[in-house]
């Protein structure tokens, strides 16, 4: 068996192979020798240190390094070569390995550099063109075998002084295109191509948003930049951290092994829903009441019915402090009350705020008397009068609560919301009696109504970059939590407007990177298709015609790859013969079609013998899906059930079957009873 890990599994041996034997020999040794030191300091590393909590750390931090050595012995530890000219200024006559992970000598010197040190950017970029210094290009081929150290077997050389060995991507780099796909998805690092490495490698200070057409390597480019952001500023984004979000669970688990596999196994990979779970969701909102909950409005509304909490005090404060009475006067206290709401700091950092200055009020008459110190200070700043004023004027209150409030009060609803919310939009999103936080039927929309609270009451702990994958999807809502998270750091935006399938999908990136809070972030598209082949590219641009968006079509670079289409009678009936011929192949399988077709379909399969699974990862090579299961995955063979009904089962039903026709690798079958839908016919 292959293991998915660098091109090329058996490639003929190639001439002058053994200086490279010879040089994988010492890099092998190095690595051991690495391994060997990082175990004897797993072993007296908790001797040495000073007390337990640093011994605990230091323990953790070199345990994880001796792991990652030990790594996975069947992965390569390089997968090229850089051969530079002699008369180049920075490098003269150098050669340099390029794998994931740096591996020193002896003596400190490096014998293979990680893919995302500064010169190995030119193993991606140098071209016949543009050398860039660079004499030679070497690609190295590897066969992988589970539990065994991967083995060299030969490489491709470019020489980029008399132009490409040939043209097109090199035998390589195309094996590594073409081959089929099994199990969750993989790095790319041995065949990043140029434009992809240009964002990779884009500034950390910059907010890019990649609209790429399906399989152009969107999510492979985010992810891959998170770890080459995680390598180039590792002080500032270890401590402030990187978060990938992606749209579902099954999409998370198919790409969660790519950043470890890179040696970054401290990002935070979730989904947006899970990020916001504050409370849990018990309920479902009709679409009208979704739709609302998601709109931009919605921030105003709560922005205005948190304002309301903040009343003008009526009474002056009297505050008992031994034998004294201080008395602030109600004139002092509302000019405090307008001088804080007039900064406007988060809600709940101007209840803080009011307090102080309430208390530095009383703290001026008291000096009269006294010099208070900050015993005093605490005192009065928590006594009884002091908190009840601040109850009064500047309520405590929890984002769940405000939420509630706003669904549940339909007279604070229409107060707020009167001039925002048309009369039906009030009415869907109105509680029919009031609830507490705790018995509510909180929905999905409802996270994001809290979490837009929580920003009001506080500013959420951001990341130092967040990268946030199948974001045409985004409600504005939903963007302003992501942007939330992002104040003060950079965004990686990776989408397609195409495959927008959500009632709120965005129509316009302008106006999605606004919502996203980076209004000034470059729009830049990939077209390169990496994941469909030719044939089927060409029916999906077909489609891509019929779908109300303006995006540039995929550009296959696979040519390879089967399409058929099987006008049957009963495709209930024609299926399981289908799938049985499909699964002489190598490669994953899934049947793909409308979520109301999924039980009979399972049902006809399991009738004739087969088994498949659902969206969990399993062993298994058939996989059934509902056509809004598979955004972000991949498989080598598709088969699509009734395209019709898949287009017929939602309002943007044609963008979903877009989505369905493309996540096939190698084979694509049509099977349906009913008309093909336009665009796909004829
Ligand atoms: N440079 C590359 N070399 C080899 N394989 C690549 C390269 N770029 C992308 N791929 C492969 O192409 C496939 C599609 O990549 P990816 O899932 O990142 O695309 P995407 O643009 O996010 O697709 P979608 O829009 O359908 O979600 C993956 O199997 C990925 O590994």
């Amino acid at each position: 068996m292959t293991l998915p890990s660098d091109p090329t599994t058996g490639a003929e041996p190639t001439r002058d192979l053994a200086p490279e034997l010879t040089y994988l020999a010492r890099v092998h040794a190095a690595r051991n020798r690495a391994l060997d030191t990082a175990r004897l300091r797993v072993d007296t590393g908790a001797t040495v240190a000073g007390d337990g909590y640093t011994a605990e750390t230091l323990g953790r931090m070199l345990r994880g390094h001796a792991r990652d050595l030990a790594g996975q012995p069947h992965v390569p530890p390089y997968f090229g070569r850089l051969d530079f000219l002699d008369k180049d200024d920075e490098h003269p006559g150098a050669r340099y390995y390029v794998g994931r992970r740096h591996v020193a000598d002896v003596d400190g010197s490096p014998l293979v550099l990680d893919w995302r040190a500064p010169v190995s950017r030119r193993f991606y970029q140098a071209s016949a063109d543009h050398p860039e210094g660079v004499r030679r290009r070497r690609r190295f081929g590897w066969a992988v075998r589970p539990g065994r150290p991967a083995e060299l077997t030969g490489f491709e050389d470019e020489d980029l002084l008399v132009g490409a060995t040939g043209a097109g991507p090199g035998r390589l780099v195309a094996e590594e295109i073409e081959r089929p796909r099994v199990g969750p998805m993989r790095d790319i690092v041995a065949t990043i191509q140029p434009d992809q490495d240009r964002l990779v490698r884009a500034d950390l200070a910059r907010s890019i948003c990649v609209q790429g057409a399906p399989g152009t390597g969107k999510t492979a480019v985010g992810l891959h930049r998170a770890a080459y952001l995680l390598y180039t500023h590792a002080a500032r984004l270890r401590r402030s951290g990187v978060l990938v979000l992606g749209p579902n669970p099954a999409f998370l688990r198919h790409v969660r092994e790519v950043l470890p596999a890179l040696g970054e196994a401290d990002v935070t990979q979730t989904t947006l829903a899970e990020l916001l779970a504050r409370v849990p969701v018990r309920g479902h909102d009709a679409a009208d009441a979704a739709m609302v909950k998601q709109n931009a409005r919605m921030a105003e509304v709560l922005r205005r019915a948190l304002a309301e909490r903040i009343r003008l005090p009526e009474e002056p404060l009297m505050v008992p402090d031994g034998s004294y009475r201080w008395r602030v006067s109600v004139e002092a206290l509302r000019r405090l009350v307008v001088e804080v709401r007039a900064e406007q700091p988060p809600y709940a950092t101007g209840r803080e705020r009011l307090r102080a200055r309430v208390v530095q009020q009383v703290q001026r008459h008291a000096e009269t008397r006294d010099t208070p110190g900050p015993a005093w200070v605490r005192r009065i700043s928590r006594s009884r009068p002091v908190a009840a004023l601040l109850d009064r004027v500047w309520p405590a209150v929890r984002p769940e609560e405000l939420v509630a409030e706003v669904l549940g009060d339909p007279e604070l609803l229409d107060r707020v919301a009167g001039d925002l919310l048309a009369p039906a939009e009030r009415a869907a999103i109105r509680w029919p009696r009031p609830r507490t936080p705790r018995t509510a039927p909180w929905t999905e929309a409802d996270l994001v109504l809290i979490d837009e609270a929580a920003g009001l009451l506080d500013r959420p702990t951001g990341y130092g970059h967040v990268v946030v994958d199948e974001a045409q999807d985004l409600s504005p809502m939903q963007c302003r939590a992501v942007a939330r998270r992002a104040v003060h750091a950079s965004l990686t935006i990776l989408g397609d407007l195409a495959q927008g399938t959500t009632p709120w999908a965005a129509s316009s990136w302008r106006e999605q990177v606004a919502h996203l809070g980076k209004p000034d972030a470059a729009v830049l598209p990939l077209t390169a298709g990496f994941r469909v082949p030719g044939p089927v590219v060409t029916l999906a641009n077909r489609l891509l015609a019929t779908l109300g968006v303006d995006v540039p079509p995929t550009v296959p670079v696979r040519g390879s790859g089967e399409l058929r289409i099987h006008p049957v009678v009963d495709p209930v009936a024609a299926l399981p013969a289908l799938v049985r011929g499909a699964l002489d192949r190598p490669g994953s399988l899934a049947v793909i079609a409308v979520e109301t077709a999924v039980p009979v379909l399972a049902a006809a399969l399991q009738a004739a013998g087969l088994e498949p699974t659902g969206p969990e990862p399993t062993d298994g090579r058939l996989t059934l899906l509902a056509a809004g299961q598979v955004k972000g995955l991949e498989y080598d063979h598709v088969i699509v059930v009734e395209p019709a009904a898949i287009v017929a089962a939602e309002p943007r039903g044609a963008r979903r079957l877009y989505v369905v026709l493309t996540r096939a690798v190698s084979r694509l079958d049509v099977m349906h009873a009913a008309p093909l839908p336009a665009g796909l016919a004829g």
